[in-house]
């Protein structure tokens, strides 16, 4: 891609200078069709009448001159002719693959439309069928065998300059489990987000998959299965090869290359956090990214509720990733507003697969980190019963276990509460701990709802309520814009909490009358900018850019950085301004 992109800009430049002294014009070097092959400069039928000209295209393209905006059209139509999602998956795919820069054009102008489907719940299903679907190769395949071959693998990849990863070892993709090498589809389409969303350059941009094997025997017999057929590698091996991939990173594109980890599964994500992030550019996007927008959740649904947080009890059904990332940065969010860690520790409750985590729990299991929260209480299994005793103002499902939340949860809820709070986080939609509509009509219309994968508006009795979706996409693209932006080194945790904060504030008076606990999915765009403004600000203030002098208007710093359609061939091809 990167190299033979080299060759046609330059030559493509000697022509032109040739034309200006003497007329003369220079043989392409790269065969003009090939650029229809290129999805980075390829504009399908938007090449102009004088382009077709000067890089030999005519013929090769049918006559008509078709506008960007009149693309953008045709991609829509075709859309809506499908009735699949996931044949809306697969066509907006080979998009990117064709026609990049179309790809986010329809992405940005469509968000609201199109997140369902490049994003969650679609992408889960692509995932599940990421086999028989392949087609395409996007993204870099590393294998438990390429160790000591790492740095050299990366080199593999066409551009150079990478300033973000999207890294998964397939063992916990979204709440369906080991998908192994099929668990591309995330970072791939996480990535799809950066730009679309924040507006990072997608040539600045890598989805990473890790292939350990995988312990999902109905892959290792599927005849058409891309991965690895054997069994997951644990221990020392597993060990040294993400540390080998986490140094090559640094060798190859620097100390300030974002690191983001995702759907690795609870007992690696941990530690991997803890090891890395001290030494690396990184964050765990199901613990940190999650917490951050479950967090915002929370601090919107105060205004509504008119509690102060430490006046509330938390629930949470789950105590993996998202619900101790959540538990913890809410510890952090007390404390900021003056109380004791071990007060605010006490209003988290969580429940595992074995029940509520109590001190001396008969049937064990307490990890370390969930043993912070662990209570002097009784030894409890059942969510109604649960519920019922500590009546909780916050109920939050981490556990991917859908419907868990029942008619009777949910209307315990509403008795013990005038207005609860209920998020539904697990992805994709047939994970979620229940619906909107469950929610609202059990709990009356009175319950505050988000999920993390999108629900329609629920009517009940003449008012409308528009769940919000409580998705870590509302924040890693800002946190890694701004990230890559200031060059920062280090991720801290307070990130999160500044995120959180800034999510929070831009839900407004009118978005809260709607039950909306996040601004409007079409708003994503200024809210992951908004939250890079404020990451920027922390960033500097606390030290952490390393991108100097600082720039003062930090607006026009961040606007600098955006990706835009109108760039020319020379940006396009890597001259970017990071
Ligand atoms: O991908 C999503 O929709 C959110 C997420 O990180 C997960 O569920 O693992
Ligand atoms: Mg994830």
């Amino acid at each position: 891609m990167g190299q033979s992109n080299e060759k046609f800009y330059c030559e493509c430049r000697s022509k032109k200078d040739k034309n200006k002294n003497g007329g003369q014009t220079k043989k392409l070097l790269m065969k003009s069709s090939e650029y229809l092959y290129n999805p980075r400069v390829c504009k399908g039928l938007a090449v102009s009448t004088r382009e077709r000209e000067e890089m030999e295209l005519r013929g090769i393209l049918p006559p008509a001159v078709r506008c960007r905006n009149l693309q953008v059209k045709a991609v829509i139509q075709n859309l809506d002719r499908f009735e699949e999602n996931l044949s809306k998956y697969i066509y907006l795919r080979n998009l990117q693959d064709f026609d990049e820069e179309l790809f986010y054009k329809v992405m940005m102008e469509h968000t609201e439309k199109l997140m369902p489907i490049v994003y969650t719940p679609t992408v889960g299903l692509a995932c599940i069928k990421y086999s028989t679907i392949f087609h395409r190769p996007r993204g870099i395949f590393l294998t438990v065998h390429d160790g000591g071959r790492i740095h050299h693998i990366l080199g593999n990849w066409p551009e150079r300059n990478v300033k973000a990863i999207v890294v998964t070892d397939g063992e916990r993709i979204l709440g369906l489990g080991d998908l192994g090498a099929n668990g591309m589809g995330i970072p791939v389409g996480k990535l799809a987000l950066y730009t679309a969303l924040a507006g990072i350059p997608p040539e600045l941009t890598l989805p990473v998959t890790i292939d350990f094997g995988t312990n999902n025997q109905k892959l290792i017999e599927d005849p058409f299965y891309i991965g690895l057929r054997q069994k997951r590698v644990k221990g020392p091996e597993y060990n040294d090869l993400m540390d080998e991939f986490m140094e090559a990173v640094v060798q190859r594109y620097g100390r300030s290359c974002l690191i983001q980890f995702e759907d690795f599964g609870n007992h690696n994500a941990f530690r991997l956090l803890e090891k890395y992030k001290p030494n690396y550019c990184t964050f765990n996007d199901d613990i940190q990214g999650t917490a951050s927008v479950a967090v915002a959740g929370i601090l919107a649904s105060l205004k509504i509720t008119g509690l102060k947080l430490a006046q509330n009890i938390f629930l949470f059904q789950g105590a993996g990733e998202a619900a101790l990332g959540t538990a913890n940065l809410l510890v952090m969010a007390m404390e900021q507003d003056g109380v004791q860690s071990e007060e605010a520790m006490k209003k988290i409750w969580l429940i595992d697969s074995k029940g509520l985590i109590v001190k001396n729990r008969p049937t064990g299991g307490i990890t370390e980190h969930k043993a912070r929260f662990a209570k002097d209480y009784q030894n409890l299994t059942s969510l109604e019963e649960i519920v019922k005793s500590i009546k909780p103002t916050v109920l939050i499902g981490a556990s991917a276990q859908r419907g868990v939340f029942t008619e009777n949860v949910l209307q315990t809820m509403a008795n013990n509460h005038k207005q609860p709070v209920i998020f539904a986080l697990s992805n994709p939609t047939d994970k979620a701990e229940c619906t909107a509509s469950d929610a609202y009509i059990h709990t009356e219309g009175r319950c505050v709802f988000a999920s993390g994968s999108p629900f329609e508006p629920v009517t009940i009795n003449e008012k409308t309520h528009y769940p919000g979706q409580g998705n870590n996409a509302y924040i890693f693209p800002g946190v890694a814009f701004a990230i890559m932006a200031c060059g920062v080194h280090y991720v801290s945790d307070e990130v999160f909490l500044v995120s959180a904060k800034a999510l929070a504030d831009q839900v407004r008076k009118e978005h809260l009358a709607e039950g909306r606990v996040y601004p409007p999915l079409k708003k994503i765009h200024d809210v992951s900018f908004n939250i890079a403004i404020k990451l920027t600000q922390y960033f500097y203030a606390e030290d952490f850019a390393t991108r100097r002098p600082e720039p003062h208007d930090k607006i026009a710093f961040l606007r600098s950085k955006q990706y835009n359609y109108a760039r020319p061939l020379s940006i396009k091809l890597g001259r970017h301004p990071y």
